[in-house]
This record gives structure tokens, sequence and C-alpha cells, in this order.
């Protein structure tokens, strides 16, 4: 077991000097990222955000293992990406939920708990508790097919905790949703993670959500994607970081204190900042 003093230095992820370049058919390569250095400390909120194309999701995926480097380096709570992985360090959801259409939805959120065999007491127990935490608690039974959009994300994200990852990699979860159920859905993340301490990584296209939910913002430039610039969001009345305060509010609550931070100059002023970052950085 590590100490908490050690564990506090380890940084949950580590990005240094990495660069990924894919081949072309015609023999050609596409150079996708160049030169990302990214520290995340563990509990932290950050989000990628940047042009179409500009590499955010190769980012990502590289923190996750599902694709490698050219070259630098990715750790994860000190193991090189490999390894994070192989001790399931992760939890991953995508703008497409990928439910199983023939599982219910708590059998959804039961199957990676089901993959490492974990007992079936324990895996009803969770994803009870996870189907609460995401507001879902009376569709357990329900098919996919019979929840809306919004819902079907929910039951992706509370898949992806199932195991208590340290670490959520999000890649646009949001994005297939209408505005007011983004919005909505934005709320229940920032609780979300400040009731489970989860390290957070979202590749986002929204500069409100991006500001909303994030401790830092990093901006990209256009392919060869590379961080332009890293900025430090300040809003009071956001969410917390974990370990900032103490209880997670009910969920209502923390939906009525988003529209709130939404409304703040602070909030404003920071949005406008992302948004002059991404000009500089050759981003519309
Ligand atoms: N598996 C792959 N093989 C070849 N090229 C790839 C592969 N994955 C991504 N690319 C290329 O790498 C570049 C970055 O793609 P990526 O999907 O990471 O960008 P993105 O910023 O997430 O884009 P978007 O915002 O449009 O989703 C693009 O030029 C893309 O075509």
């Amino acid at each position: 077991m590590e100490s908490e003093s050690t564990a506090a230095t380890v940084p949950a992820v580590d990005i240094a000097g990495v660069d990924k370049v894919f081949p072309t058919s015609g023999g050609g390569a596409t150079v996708a990222l160049t030169g990302i250095d990214l520290t995340v400390a563990p509990g932290e909120f950050v989000s990628l955000i940047g042009p179409s194309g500009c590499g955010k999701s190769t980012l990502l995926r590289l923190v996750g293992d599902l694709v490698e480097p050219t070259g630098g380096e990715v750790r994860v709570f000190g193991e090189p990406a490999r390894a994070a992985r192989q001790s399931q360090r992760y939890g991953i959801a995508f703008q497409q939920a990928g439910l199983l259409e023939w599982r219910t939805v708590a059998g959804n959120v039961e199957l990676p708990l089901q993959v490492h065999g974990v007992k079936k007491k324990e895996r009803r127990e969770r994803a009870r508790e996870l189907l609460e935490l995401v507001g879902l608690a009376d569709f357990a039974g329900h098919w996919p097919a019979q929840l809306s959009g919004g819902m079907q994300q929910r039951v992706a994200i509370a898949r992806a905790l199932a195991e208590r990852p340290p670490l959520l990699l999000l890649d646009e979860p949001f994005g297939a949703l209408d505005e007011m159920t983004r919005e909505r859905m934005q709320a229940e993340l920032a609780r979300i993670r400040l009731e489970t301490s989860t390290t957070v990584i979202l590749v986002t296209h929204s500069i409100p959500e991006a500001v909303f939910l994030s401790d830092r913002v990093a901006v990209m430039s256009p392919r060869p994607g590379r961080i332009t610039q890293i900025i430090d969001i300040d809003v009071p009345g956001r969410l917390p970081a974990p370990g900032e305060s103490g209880d997670a509010p009910a969920l209502e609550e923390a939906v009525a204190e988003a529209e709130d931070v939404r409304e703040q100059a602070a909030f404003f002023q920071a949005v406008t900042a992302v948004r002059e970052a991404l000009r500089a950085g050759g981003g519309s």
C-alpha cells in the first residue's frame, strides 16, 4: 500500500514529450500530435478542447492505452499506460453510449464486474448504488432501447464507474444530446466527480462545458495537435474539486446551483479566455 504522502506526489496522468504519427495508405504519414506535455493531479478535472481533427481523441486514447505513442511517454498513477490498463485504473465512456441492447440497464452496468469475476450479489449491489448515483434507480430492469439518449449516456457513465476506477476518460460523452439535457448531465457529472473523487479527462467541443466542469482546460492547436495554453478555471460557486469541501449536494440542488454558476460574470470571462486561446492557437 502506498502511504498517503507518496500517493499525493504521484500524478494521476503524466504525459511527457508525446508524439503520435499515423501511417497513411499511400505510404505517407499523418502527424496527429507533437510534443505533448501534460500532468494531471489526482482528483483533478481537465478538459481537452481544440478544432476538429487536432488530436483530442487520439490524446485521450493514448492515455487509455488504446493507441501507442510514436514518441514520448504516458504514465498513469506512476505506471506505464499499458500496466495501468491491465490493473483496471480506467473507466472509459464515448459519445455513443455503446450499451448492449440485449442486457437490461443493470445488466449493462454489471458487465465489467461480471467479466472480472465479481460475485452476483456484490454486482447487484454495486449496480444499484451506481444507478442511484446517476439518478436511474427506477430503471434497473429497463432495456436500453426504452431509455432516452441522456439516460443511456448516464448508464454508460455508471458502467464506466463500476470498478471504481481512479481515472475516468470521457470522449464527447454528451455530444449527441440536446442543450438542456446536456447541461443537466454536466451538473450530474460535476456531482458524481465530487462524490467519487475520480480524476477526469474530458474531450469536448463545447467551451461552456469545458469551463463548467474543469479545474483546467488544455487548449490545442490545429493538426499537428499541440497544447498551446492551459487555462485555470476559477468560477465561484462551481462544485469544488474533491477534498475542497464536504459532501456532494443532492442531485436537484446540484442542478439548480449549476444554473447560477452559468450566469456568473466569472463564468463568461472564463469562456472568453478559452475562446481567445483557441483563436490565438489557430482554432476558430
Ligand atoms: N487510427 C487512425 N489511423 C489513421 N489516422 C488517424 C487515426 N486516428 C486518428 N487519425 C488522424 O489523426 C488526426 C487526429 O484525429 P482525432 O480523432 O484524434 O482528432 P479530434 O481532435 O478528436 O477530432 P474531432 O474533434 O473531429 O473528433 C486526424 O487527422 C485523424 O484523421
